[in-house]
């Protein structure tokens, strides 16, 4: 099987590492490409064994899946790349945020099989939740090959088209808006009497050590919440402090900010 990336940054290095690492592809079976920076083509290829090339002749001649993993306002770029040179093998897959798949065929001027998919950067250890949305013609054994690539770094779920701005918010950047809470939970844990070495050390443990007990554990999250809490003890306090604030609101907010702008990239 052939893929091709058209894009080589954040994430899309995270989903070929990914799928190299875990052995579901071979690095010489992926071919990367990306605006002009040959230099981090040469490193990936002594690191990862995977192929580059800057010929869309070259890179799409029996490519199997072509993974657009350009920023979206960099798409009509990247539609002069391969909309002449495509050809009736070319399954396009599209992780460009809020572009949708009716945008994809028109400006690509093909009736080629497009599946959207919404990864994030925990892809990197394999853990990414990945949305995905397939055009009508895409084939069942073709979706299941995708699958496939796809379970390499992570688990996916299928979606509606039009629930992939929800993906987008939830989880596509979702790892971003954890990140910040905890530079917000570590910025008021150094305010405290701790080394600011031994509190990074000491939160870091802490996110990994809890989200190891959401895996591993059956109990609910308020559940696991109420087996720290003791009557009149330190967590009641901390807790009633943070009720003070609208939490919930805070998140609402977020969400649907972000969920907007993954509309608004389409447009
Ligand atoms: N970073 C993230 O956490 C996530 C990103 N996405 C989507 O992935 C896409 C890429 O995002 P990032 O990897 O973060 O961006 P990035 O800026 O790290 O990488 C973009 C890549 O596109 C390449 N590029 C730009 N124009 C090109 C062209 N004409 N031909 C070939 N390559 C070209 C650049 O050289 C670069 O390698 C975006 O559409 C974004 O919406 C989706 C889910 C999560
Ligand atoms: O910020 C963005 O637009 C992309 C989509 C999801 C994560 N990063």
């Amino acid at each position: 099987m052939k893929i091709v990336f058209y894009g080589s940054g954040n994430m899309a290095s995270a989903i070929f590492t990914g799928l190299i690492e875990s052995n579901t592809v071979k690095g010489e079976d992926i071919y990367l490409t990306n605006r002009s920076d040959i230099e981090e083509l040469k490193r990936l290829n002594s690191t990862l064994n995977t192929q580059y090339s800057y010929d869309d002749v070259e890179l799409l001649s029996n490519a199997d899946f072509v993974f657009l993993a350009v920023k979206p306002h960099d798409f009509d770029s990247l539609v002069e790349r391969i909309q002449p040179h495509h050809n009736a093998n070319n399954k396009f897959v599209s992780m460009m945020a809020g572009v949708p798949i009716n945008q994809i065929k028109t400006k690509l001027q093909t009736s080629n099989p497009v599946a959207r998919i919404m990864p994030n950067t925990n892809a990197h250890v394999q853990q990414s939740v990945t949305g995905i949305s397939f055009s009508d013609n895409f084939e069942e054994s073709d979706k299941q090959l995708l699958f496939d690539l796809l379970d390499a770094f992570g688990t996916s779920i299928e979606v509606e088209e039009d629930s992939l701005h929800d993906v987008t918010a939830i989880t596509g950047s979702g790892p971003a808006f954890l990140y910040y809470m905890y530079e917000q939970y570590i910025n008021a844990a150094n305010q405290l009497g701790l080394s600011h070495e031994d509190t990074d050390i000491a939160v870091r443990k802490l996110i990994i050590g809890t989200a190891r007990m959401l895996e591993n554990s059956e109990l609910s999250l308020d559940q696991l919440r109420e087996n720290i809490t003791s009557k009149g003890g330190t967590t009641k306090a901390g807790l009633d402090a943070l009720a003070k604030h609208p939490i919930e609101e805070i998140f609402v907010d977020c969400l649907n900010e972000a969920l907007n702008r993954s509309k608004e990239l389409g447009k």
